[in-house]
């Protein structure tokens, strides 16, 4: 990939249609609610259908690997292809796979999603510090060498991240050590840095500082997990403007039919306006 940083791109699409992030998650039972066999081939059309609706209308789309993993190879194939659909609607892809491994396998995570000529390349991977956030400097490397950005889990959205997440570390609590290593990748960068973290936007306020981080915020949680915009607010305070509130069941509900995907997608975005922006 060539041209300007993620940090810029990403600045430019949240610009241009609002910072929502809209997640692919092809569950089973979303799946057949929406007519179709919880097979490979209702995947594809579950997933290209819903990617069709959508990407045009957001800044980042968000496929979830692990639902089209489920279907083997059949379903790489259909992640491919969304991949491909949502980048020529123009929307910016953030590949949920949440990589995490020792320095030499993560190269090939890298390898596989953040450079040039992967199939499965996107636009930005999320990963997992679990391994130490060091593990994760071939991903990080790769992706500011092409354009690419990483999301690093800091303290998700689930209620079992709390007992590792908020553990105290020598640089504070876990989560707050690996939103300052992100800041430190991120320092001086303009309009910001490439290397974003997680936060789930089901936590409660007051637990980390995102002030410094100089980089975006993927904030899952909306809707199906209980957050609200206004939950939004409470939690990222003054760090707001770089946040991606992400939705994927609350969207994808309203299919098959491509108009009121859209008419989600409008109600949820206007449920942030004037909060985010
Ligand atoms: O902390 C996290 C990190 C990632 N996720 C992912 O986001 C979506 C949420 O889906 P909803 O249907 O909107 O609940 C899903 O792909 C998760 O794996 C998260 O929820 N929390």
């Amino acid at each position: 990939m060539t041209g300007a940083a993620f940090g810029k791109r990403l600045a430019d699409a949240v610009a241009e249609r609002g910072p929502l992030c809209a997640g692919i998650d092809p569950h089973p039972g979303l799946v057949e609610s929406w007519g179709l066999p919880a097979d490979a081939s209702g995947l594809e059309r579950f997933a290209l259908g819903a990617t069709e609706a959508l990407a045009e209308h957001v800044a980042v789309l968000k496929p979830q690997s692990a639902f089209f993993e489920a279907y083997g190879s059949a379903g790489v194939a259909v992640l491919e292809r969304v991949v491909a659909s949502a980048r020529e609607a123009g929307a910016l892809v953030l590949l949920d796979v949440k990589r995490g491994d020792i320095g030499s396998t993560m190269a090939a995570y890298a390898t596989a999603y953040l450079t040039d000529g992967s199939p499965l390349a996107a636009d930005a991977i999320t990963v997992s510090p679990y391994l130490g956030f060091g593990s994760l400097e071939p991903a990080l490397t790769a992706a500011e060498a092409s354009g690419r950005g990483v999301f690093v889990l800091a303290r998700t959205s689930n209620p079992e991240g709390a007992a590792v997440q908020r553990a105290e570390s020598p640089g504070g609590t876990v989560a707050q050590s690996i939103v300052d290593a992100a800041a430190a990748r991120n320092a001086g960068a303009r309009p910001q840095g490439g290397v974003g973290v997680v936060v789930g936007a089901t936590n409660q306020p007051g637990e980390l500082r995102l002030d410094a981080l100089n980089g975006p915020i993927l904030a899952p949680g909306l809707g199906a997990q209980g957050a609200t915009a206004g939950d939004l607010a409470r939690l990222f305070g003054g760090a707001l403007r770089h946040v991606l509130p992400a939705s994927s069941r609350d969207l994808l509900r309203h299919g098959p039919d491509a108009a009121s995907l859209r008419a989600a997608v409008r109600s949820t975005r206007d449920s942030l306006n004037g909060l985010l922006r």
